[in-house]
């Protein structure tokens, strides 16, 4: 798949697949777009990856076709120009609490006229050589711009924030959620997954699309039946530690 293949399946209403990368390896990412995931959301928030890491991941993605997404550490500008100048598809802005936040995130992530990231080709994404043309509309087009509501601030200024032009996902993030109501990590509890699920209805009735993370195939379904079109299935850390350790259960050493 192409990068932008992956904006025009969730504009189509398809659902995409993908998961979180906390490593550095660039061999799992592509690993990853050969297993069939959509898209890999290379982690700048919670992972330890550096920026030079993180293009070899954009670069390594590009050959099994995979889209790579960079969750940067805030809604902070230059962050977003960088992530989108290495390459990525797309950019995902943890910690969106009103409309003023997601307006910002957009306003980083889009050239002129529809926003303020700064401009030079003499990047990856600019393919280095690419001066004096111009393809800042075709970068606009094609980069995605996810961003995260996982506060009960965010969740409370929904109806605003899904009104933004130019936000294609909108990503609750249950485990914050779950923290910001007092009950962290609980993200099976009742008051978690009702508060998802109506959010899920406020940004399908705007016509965006709404995105999450499922631990297990198992919730995965559950949210994509609920109308989730954006689900990252896990963290590549996490699915390594459940590999090894059902290795090392599966081997009777006495
Ligand atoms: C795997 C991610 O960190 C999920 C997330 O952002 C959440 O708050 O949940």
């Amino acid at each position: 798949m192409r990068q932008n293949q992956l904006k025009q399946k969730i504009k189509q209403g398809e659902t995409v697949l993908g998961l979180f990368m906390n490593c550095p390896y660039p061999a799992f990412i592509e690993i990853c777009g050969h297993a069939g995931f959509d898209f890999a959301v290379i982690d700048m928030e919670h992972g330890p990856l550096h920026p030079l890491a993180a293009e070899d991941l954009c670069r390594a993605a590009d050959c099994s076709g995979i889209a790579p997404i960079v969750r940067v550490s805030k809604n902070d500008g230059p962050q977003i120009q960088r992530a989108l100048d290495i390459g990525s598809a797309g950019v995902q802005v943890p910690q969106i609490e009103s409309k003023i936040d997601a307006e910002t995130a957009v306003q980083s992530a889009k050239y002129s006229p529809l926003g303020t990231r700064g401009l030079s080709f003499a990047t990856r994404a600019g393919l280095y050589t690419a001066a004096g043309t111009n393809i800042t509309d075709k970068l606009n087009e094609e980069s995605l711009v996810v961003i995260h509501v996982e506060g009960k601030g965010g969740i409370d200024n929904l109806a605003e924030i899904v009104t933004v032009p130019e936000v294609d996902v909108i990503f609750l993030g249950p485990y914050d959620l779950s923290q910001s109501i007092g009950i962290p990590g609980q993200v099976r509890d009742p008051r978690v997954i009702d508060m998802m699920q109506e959010a899920v209805q406020t940004i399908r009735k705007a016509g965006k699309a709404a995105g999450t993370f499922a631990e297990n195939p198992e919730i995965a379904q559950q949210w994509i039946d609920a109308g989730v079109q954006y689900v990252a299935l896990g963290v590549d850390v996490a699915v390594f530690l459940r590999a090894c350790q059902s290795l090392v259960k599966a081997v009777d050493r006495f």
